[in-house]
């Protein structure tokens, strides 16, 4: 089956292969709004029909019945009205009711409003990933730039770019890993080692600085909101059995932050029975977890450009004597 937007492509197409008329158009309208639908882009319209086929194009253009084709699709945000809306819901009533960000993030990125606890959990991910001090690549990375002169945007943008599988960005992997695991029925021991043989890091696992003796406190404050507030933590509980296995191998293979927020997240969207299995496998398929990361850490990198300025940082440069200059 085509995917939804390539049926919507074709619709958007249509438009310039009609100047004369309507005709055929109809079944084609048809045909991507069940597409739409299936693919869950759009909710049902009871008894939807296709909008009657003018027969007169020109009557019809005249009579401001016929739009232009369109060449973008947006569903989050409307800002044609008075105020915009996200995912349908006024600015001013987000305002009113006393809605935080982690409201506007559960509008915006999964296009509903989720119950306060699962709110809490995103604020809660955004404040404890915001910084982690200037050692880390992301700010290392903008202090280096906004010493070298350069302006927000781009000491910004030299920091998040270093967030990946290593650093900040195994949110996403991890929650798959996890879940394809945990749902198998693997046991830790047979998870890990099964990555072992395929040479795979078990993302979620390990830390530069953190270790069984040295735990890290992100991974504490989300662990028991988790487990006080979500009706299930079955992929959290999971996650660190297999810290328990991987604890046997090394001091430093611990459950890290990010294993945390991607196991939390995962019994998030199960437990609380706000998505469907599709929605699930989608939003962990596309990737949103390592967004809450690079929003959160957006913060902190912010922080450190100004601070490097507001100090009158000179140009860094790394000290030949921390160099192993060698052939
Ligand atoms: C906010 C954050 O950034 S949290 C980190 C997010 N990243 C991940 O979860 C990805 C998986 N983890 C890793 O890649 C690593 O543990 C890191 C990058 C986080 C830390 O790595 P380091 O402390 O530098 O450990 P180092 O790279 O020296 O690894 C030492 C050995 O420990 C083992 N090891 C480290 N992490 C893992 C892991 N996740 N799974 C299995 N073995 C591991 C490996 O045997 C490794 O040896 P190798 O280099 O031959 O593979």
């Amino acid at each position: 089956m085509e995917s939804a937007q390539a049926k919507n492509s074709a619709l958007q197409g249509a438009g310039a292969l009609v100047p004369t008329s309507f005709e055929g158009l109809e079944p084609l309208i048809k045909e991507v709004y069940t597409n739409l639908v299936e693919e869950g882009v759009i909710t049902p319209i009871p008894d939807f029909q296709p909008p009657p086929v003018p027969q007169d194009l020109n009557a019809a253009i005249k009579a401001g019945k016929v739009r232009a084709p369109t060449h973008i699709i947006s569903t989050i945000c409307d800002d044609r009205g008075e105020e915009a809306t996200y995912a349908g819901v006024r600015m001013s009533s987000l305002i009113e009711s006393d809605k935080g960000v982690g409201d506007v993030i559960s509008l915006l990125w999964f296009k509903r409003s989720l119950p306060s606890y699962c709110t809490k959990f995103i604020e809660m991910c955004i404040m404890l990933c915001a910084d982690h001090g200037p050692c880390v690549s992301g700010a290392h990375n903008t202090i280096v730039t906004a010493r070298a002169g350069k302006d927000l945007v781009s000491s910004l943008v030299s920091g998040l770019l270093t967030i990946g599988p290593r650093f900040g960005g195994a949110i996403d992997d991890a929650a798959r890993y996890f879940k394809d695991a945990c749902d198998k029925g693997l046991t830790p021991y047979d998870y890990v080692e099964a990555m072992k043989k395929k040479g795979i890091r078990v993302p979620g696992i390990g830390h530069r600085i953190k270790s069984a003796d040295n735990r890290d406190k992100r991974v504490e404050l989300l662990t028991n909101y988790g487990r006080t507030f979500f009706p299930s933590v079955r992929y959290l509980e999971y996650a660190l059995q297999v810290e328990k296995y991987t604890l046997t191998k090394a001091n430093n293979l611990v459950l890290n932050v990010d294993g945390c927020i991607g196991s939390l997240f995962l019994d998030l969207l199960v437990s609380s029975a706000m998505f469907t299995q599709q929605e699930i496998d989608e939003i962990v398929g596309i990737g949103y977890l390592n967004g809450l990361f690079v929003l959160a850490r957006t913060i902190g990198l912010i922080g450190h450009t100004f601070d490097q300025k507001r100090l009158k940082q000179p140009l860094y440069r790394h000290p030949w004597e921390d160099v192993l200059y060698t052939k």
